[in-house]
């Protein structure tokens, strides 16, 4: 694929922005034309039988309060055409190897893949083969409801309670994001422990707390070669061999979730008790596959099956839907329109939803894991900025924080709020929703509106030297999601998959691989050789001078 700066839509949005996008005043845009909410915005309905409500939840994606017009959404969707993002799409659901750097499918929409449509990696029928992820899936369903009901025991014949998940990234972040969504769902008799760091206090608070009689560990690596899983779960092993007196039984307590046998088994852990997956799920998308045990254990096979069927509803749509019409599509064409025309560094993703509070923090690696590349697929750099920095907290709580920025500071922040209309929560008669509520609209309204010198002096009592200070100037774009229910399973799958596909159409554009992660590597080989010179003599070698500097300060203050 050519590179999109090449494209023709390319320099006709940038005539577009020239002569119309810098100079949209969303507020008039509103008053020019009734209908633009309409206009702007698309609906997903979810089915009856996986919404959380007795109704299929409609989640409606406003996004008529972004810079644009009828005519810049006709030539974003050129861009779209032109840069190929459909047939990339389509090459996706396929099973082609567009992960072009490893040689790999990406193919995690199989893992949710519950209409059961014949989907193969060469040539082999991924969801039947034998371990495939029918299969998967089905190993999942018996052992999560052995482990709820009390069938399997520990090795003291109790039921287990406590569950340690061992893994970091991918491995981590989608299984404790969900656990806490879907905390409304979850067994109310189990203890979730997520250890994902390195620093030893992750792993010695959650083991300070459990009882090896009934902790259930998943060692959760796709590789099974993650350092800081590798040791982690080591340290858990030993914990708990030690605790039981090396009476415990390995096999009752740990199971893992990989793709790497041989060392699953290497590390001591039956082949029986592993439940995998294949290379072309990569990390920040596995949450879908044997990764999401932690998940299916805590909520029930039954929700972690509407979860997966609410993934696939958006998928879906992402496969059908015009380009026009396409939720995923717009939401990654308008990050584009922002990022590449108007200069916007950032994407902001707030919650109005304390159950989603980790969620921003999952998108950030689907995110600037996904597109934080500068190499486009001819080998030469990106003539344009990429991946956009992707932050957010759920709110109100973030708008008590670092919300002057976005409403004052010099840069302008795209925001995405998202809101459920009902809480699991309803409390002192649905006063805290209604409050929540009308932050969620304040918010939008007021990063379109602003308040202008002249709103500022009719308030009256504002010493003219303060009213700069106060002036809002307004004209910030967001985009408001509103799940017509409550969050549940399905809900919050469809969610998950509008920023998965958003993340590759903004890839499919930039012509870059959204699916390696080769950034990470180098950090990786420098740990290991500066590990190793810990506990050697001196400060290392060939380091500079500040490396070298605080690694013998390291080891002096440290006693190494
Ligand atoms: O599941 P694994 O193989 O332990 O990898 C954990 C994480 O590490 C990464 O490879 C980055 O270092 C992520 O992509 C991945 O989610």
């Amino acid at each position: 694929m050519a590179p999109a700066s090449s494209l023709s839509a390319w320099s006709d949005l940038h005539s577009h922005h020239e002569s119309v996008g810098k100079n949209i005043v969303l507020k008039d845009a509103f008053k020019n034309d009734p209908k633009r909410f309409d206009k702007f915005t698309r609906k997903i309905t979810l089915p009856a039988d996986i919404s959380s409500g007795s109704n299929g939840t409609d989640i409606i994606f406003d996004f008529s309060k972004n810079l644009i017009t009828e005519e810049t959404l006709d030539k974003l969707v050129k861009l779209a055409e032109e840069a190929g993002v459909e047939k990339k799409r389509d090459a996706m659901f396929a099973g082609e190897k567009i992960n072009f750097t490893e040689g790999r499918a990406v193919y995690h929409a199989a893992l949710r893949n519950v209409s059961n449509q014949a989907m193969k990696v060469d040539g082999v029928d991924v969801m039947n083969a034998k371990g495939g992820v029918n299969d998967v899936l089905e190993h999942m369903r018996v052992f999560s409801e052995q482990v709820r009901s009390g069938e399997w025991k520990g090795y003291t014949g109790k039921k287990l309670t406590t569950i340690i998940n061992v893994g970091i990234g991918g491995s981590d972040l989608g299984p404790v994001m969900v656990t806490e969504a879907l905390k409304h769902y979850g067994a109310k008799d189990m203890t979730l422990h997520f250890v994902s760091n390195i620093d030893g206090t992750h792993i010695a608070e959650a083991l300070a707390n459990s009882d090896p009689e009934t902790t259930l560990f998943l060692i959760a690596s796709k590789t099974f070669t993650t350092a800081e899983t590798t040791t982690n779960a080591n340290t858990a092993k030993s914990w708990f061999l030690e605790k039981t007196g090396g009476k415990g039984d390995i096999a009752k307590h740990f199971v893992a979730l990989s793709t790497n046998e041989s060392e699953v088994t290497k590390f001591g852990i039956d082949a029986a008790n592993m439940f995998g997956f294949e290379s072309w799920v990569g990390g920040r998308y596995s949450v879908w596959s044997a990764i999401g045990l932690s998940v299916a254990l805590y909520v029930g096979f039954d929700n972690f099956h509407k979860f997966l069927a609410g993934a696939h509803a958006m998928d879906q749509h992402f496969q059908q839907a015009p380009l026009r019409e396409n939720i995923p599509a717009i939401g990654g064409l308008l990050s584009v329109w922002y990022s590449n025309f108007y200069g916007a560094q950032t994407h902001l993703v707030a919650p109005f939803d304390q159950y989603l509070h980790r969620f921003p923090a999952y998108l950030q690696q689907l995110s600037m894991e996904s597109n934080g590349k500068t190499i486009t697929s001819d080998g030469s750099p990106a003539k344009y900025t990429t991946g956009p920095i992707l932050f957010g907290e759920p709110c109100t709580n973030a708008q008590h924080s670092f919300f002057q920025l976005v409403h004052q500071g010099t840069k302008l922040i795209p925001s995405d709020f998202i809101l459920a209309a009902k809480s699991h929560n309803p409390v002192s008669d649905n006063l805290h929703q209604k409050m929540l509520a009308s932050n969620y609209l304040a918010q939008a309204e007021a990063l379109m509106v602003g308040k202008t010198a002249e709103e500022v002096r009719a308030e009256g009592n504002v010493p003219e030297e303060l009213v700069p200070h106060k002036v809002f100037m307004g004209n910030r774009p967001t985009t408001s999601i509103l799940v017509g229910g409550a969050i549940g399973p399905a809900e919050l799958g469809a969610l998950i998959v509008y920023y998965e596909h958003l993340t590759f159409t903004e890839g499919a554009v930039w012509d870059i691989n959204s699916f390696d992660q080769w950034g990470v590597e180098l950090g990786k080989v420098l740990a290991k050789k500066i590990l190793k010179e810990i506990d050697e003599e001196g400060a290392g070698s060939g380091h500079d001078s500040s490396t070298g500097g605080l690694l013998g300060a390291f080891k002096a203050y440290g006693g190494f």
